[in-house]
């Protein structure tokens, strides 16, 4: 089939990538010439690991394609994946702006009947003025063709994105008409070879499907953070707590690691957007609300450990700190946990000296001319001269540090740990305090 895909971030680019792999032909479509430049010449703009192998084979097969030209984009594929971006609004909405951009710009220049898929994570009611945008637009043209707009949210997870989208848990397609599912049927037919993971139903149930599954990680993991706390009060385990509630199928394990708190470009911004949904229809989300002021506190939590054990004055401390990315296998730095305490330990007088496996440059860029802050080169020269270490990111190669040099290397030897990577017990034996999440 041939297909388009307009927005090449993490969403545009995996579904790009993957659909051609299965041997459609994609043009991907982007606004930021820089990006496709990029993209054209063989490089790719985000770190994910297999994309860039994944997009070099499809473009040198000639399945996989990129322009800034809308009008070739519209005219291209007999599906269109909108993948753009949907920040939060000033008060906290989803801001549709580019997604309606998109429905325009398809609109504007298709020439044949053409099913319009919505991947971007979009409030109820979305496709519905996908539809209005774009019908405006065809009558503005005197244009009388079929369309249909179907949604499809994406549940992958960045770090994971290849794998999640060849081998999906389920695809939900949100639809109104037979031929648009018949098409989308095809599409994913050989992402579906085992069993069938197409779940079709109502657009509207589509939509809401993808905030309720984010809505509902989320407040898996504020729930640990604030028992987490709790635990570290009352003198218990959190790690040994979540072993205990895991192993129940119905609770299960996936999802229940207490850290200092989440973030990323989805669960803020999809908590946020749902709340304000629900807020608007009178019906308030008291337990998301909750979710969400609990991460908000979660993120601080490192920095208030810090401050508890070195003062509220910070002045002359250095602080290494392992992990920047809001996750491991990533370089995202979008709303990322390190931001959080990065900020707190600057205000309060202190540097900072990072180190990151993948995320250095990206980092760079978004604390672009904040004094106190150095990047390291390695996990080891990060630790020279620093007070104290932090960890923010549990990258796997933080599993088994030398802690005999750690030691010998921090100045007062601490470990402010705020995923939880270390057995208490081995820490302690090598000479070093260890301050993690919930745990005794
Ligand atoms: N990042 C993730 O892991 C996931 C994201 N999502 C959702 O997918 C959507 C996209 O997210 P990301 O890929 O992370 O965003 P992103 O910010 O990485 O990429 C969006 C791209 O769209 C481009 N763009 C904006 N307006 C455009 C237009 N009119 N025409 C063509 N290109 C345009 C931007 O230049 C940018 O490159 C969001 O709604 C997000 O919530 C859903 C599941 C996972
Ligand atoms: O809508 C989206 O964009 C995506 O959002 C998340 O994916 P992602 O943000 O890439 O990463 P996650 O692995 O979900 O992690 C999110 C945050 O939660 C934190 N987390 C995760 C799991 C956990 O047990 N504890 C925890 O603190 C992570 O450290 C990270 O900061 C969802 O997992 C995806 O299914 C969804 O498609």
């Amino acid at each position: 089939m041939k297909v388009s895909v307009i927005g090449s971030g993490y969403v545009g680019l995996v579904t790009g990538a993957c659909l051609a792999e299965v041997g459609n032909q994609v043009l991907c479509l982007d606004v930021d010439p820089a990006k496709i430049a990029l993209l054209q010449g063989g490089g790719v703009p985000i770190y994910e690991p297999g994309l860039e192998d994944m997009i070099r084979r499809n473009a040198a097969a000639g399945r996989l394609s990129f322009t800034t030209d809308v009008a070739a984009a519209a005219r291209f594929g007999e599906i269109q994946f909108i993948a753009v971006g949907t920040p939060p609004d000033e008060d906290g909405s989803a801001d549709l702006q580019y997604v309606l951009a998109a429905a325009r710009g398809i609109a504007r220049h298709i020439e044949r009947p053409t099913v319009v898929v919505d991947k971007s994570t979009v409030p109820v009611g979305t496709a519905d003025r996908v539809r209005d945008a774009m019908a405006a637009t065809l009558a503005e043209r005197g244009a009388d063709i079929a369309f249909s707009v179907v949604s499809n949210p994406e549940f992958l997870k960045e770090g994971a994105a290849i794998d999640d989208f060849m081998r999906p848990d389920r695809i939900v397609v949100g639809v109104d008409d037979a031929h648009a599912a018949e098409l989308m049927r095809r599409l994913y037919l050989p992402f579906q070879r085992n069993h069938e993971r197409l779940i079709v139903m109502d657009v509207r149930s589509a939509e809401l499907t993808k905030y309720a599954a984010n809505a509902m990680l989320a407040t898996r993991i504020s729930f640990m953070n604030e028992l987490a706390n709790l635990a570290e009060a009352l003198g218990a385990d959190i790690e040994k707590v979540r072993q205990g509630i895991g192993s129940d199928p119905r609770i299960g394990y996936h999802f229940l690691y207490p850290g200092c708190g989440y973030g990323g470009s989805c669960f803020p911004k999809d908590v946020k957007a749902l709340a304000r949904t629900a807020d608007e229809h009178g019906l308030p989300l008291r337990v998301i609300s909750a979710v969400e002021a609990a991460n908000d506190a979660q993120k601080r939590r490192l920095a208030d450990k810090i401050i508890a054990r070195f003062g509220a004055d910070l002045t002359g401390r250095c602080f290494a700190l392992w992990g920047l990315a809001f996750k491991p296998n990533t370089d995202d730095m979008r709303e990322a946990p390190s931001l959080t305490l990065i900020d707190a330990l600057l205000a309060r007088g202190a540097t900072v000296a990072a180190y990151d496996p993948v995320a250095r440059d990206e980092a760079a860029r978004v604390l672009a001319g904040r004094p106190g802050i150095r990047f390291a080169d390695s996990m080891q020269s990060a630790l020279d001269g620093a007070d104290a270490l932090a960890i923010v990111t549990e990258w796997k190669e933080f599993r088994s540090p030398d802690f005999a040099d750690l030691k010998a290397r921090l100045r007062t030897p601490a470990i402010f740990d705020g995923r939880n990577m270390y057995d208490p017990a081995s820490v302690r034996e090598a000479g070093l305090e260890y301050h993690a999440i919930g745990r005794p």
